[in-house]
């Protein structure tokens, strides 16, 4: 089920501004990639462009080439619809439909795609749930709102949401920085435990985390304000943490820089 993601020489504009340039990375399937670097050097523009969410932004366009296991995201033949339920996507802040129930929440996604057969959303419930470490925690009150959970929860419950409708890729933008630390440490076991099925990327501002939770990890930087972000080095994230390639990447890690 999961699948490998290739961007060859890609380049993001916001309009003219040329706001990422030349990004080459390859993403095992079943792996955590973490992107890490300084504010505003275009991780979330880049997590943003891999399941064509970058475009729903008036003017904004992506060059060069996003291959999902060899097939070009962005051919003229696909649907960004399709890449966006093969590809999903859990936000910085937990986002749940507040006022809807927890099991609709979950569901919310099958339920757009017609599925109607209450057996079956009862079971993909349950199973999305289980998976996001949030089952016996909400089983008992599966009929009460979204919106009564606890932070931690609801963001699980968003993880519940996204790996309903069974993606192949998970793209998290941040989502433990609206967590207390124990919630993060849930939602960080979680992501070890959906790595099995999934191919993850995530953006985070936490090193540690990046250190904790990624198998490989890419530092994006800036060589000055309203030049483009570029990745400066990808490499296994022991090798990051331990003895980068790069002096850039060694400075950001170690605390000298950013
Ligand atoms: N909607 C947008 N319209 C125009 N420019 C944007 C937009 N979103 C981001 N940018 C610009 O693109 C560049 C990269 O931003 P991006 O948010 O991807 O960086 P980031 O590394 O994720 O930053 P942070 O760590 O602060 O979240 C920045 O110069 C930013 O100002």
């Amino acid at each position: 089920m999961a699948k490998r993601l290739d961007l060859e020489s890609v380049d993001i504009f916001y309009g003219d501004f040329h706001a990422v340039k030349e990004v080459n990375l390859h993403v095992p399937p079943r792996s955590v990639t973490a992107f890490i670097g300084p504010s505003g050097c275009g991780k979330s523009t880049v997590l943003r462009s891999l399941n064509r969410m970058h475009e729903e932004i008036p003017g904004a366009s992506v060059k060069g080439s996003i291959k999902l296991d060899g097939v070009d995201i962005y051919d003229k033949k696909i649907d960004p619809v399709a890449v966006r339920r093969t590809i999903g996507m859990v936000f910085q802040r937990p986002n749940p439909f507040p006022t809807m129930s927890i099991k609709e929440n979950v569901v919310a996604g099958l339920r757009l795609q017609g599925v109607k057969n209450k057996k079956t959303l009862d079971e993909v419930a349950e199973k999305s749930l289980r998976g996001a470490n949030l089952w016996n925690e909400v089983k008992d009150r599966l009929d009460k709102p979204g919106g009564g959970l606890s932070g931690g929860q609801q963001q699980r419950l968003c993880i519940a949401r996204a790996i309903a409708i069974e993606p192949q890729v998970l793209l998290m933008d941040e989502p433990c920085s609206a967590l207390d630390p124990i919630s993060t440490l849930a939602v960080e076991d979680l992501i070890a435990e959906l790595k099995n099925d999934f191919t993850i990327v995530i953006v985070t501002h936490n090193m540690q985390q990046a250190a904790r939770v990624s198998d490989q990890t890419a530092f994006f930087s800036l060589e000055a304000t309203g030049m483009p972000g570029q990745l400066v080095e990808v490499n296994s994230t022991e090798r990051i943490f331990s003895n980068p390639e790069n002096k850039q990447t060694e400075d950001y890690v170690s605390g000298r820089f950013g």
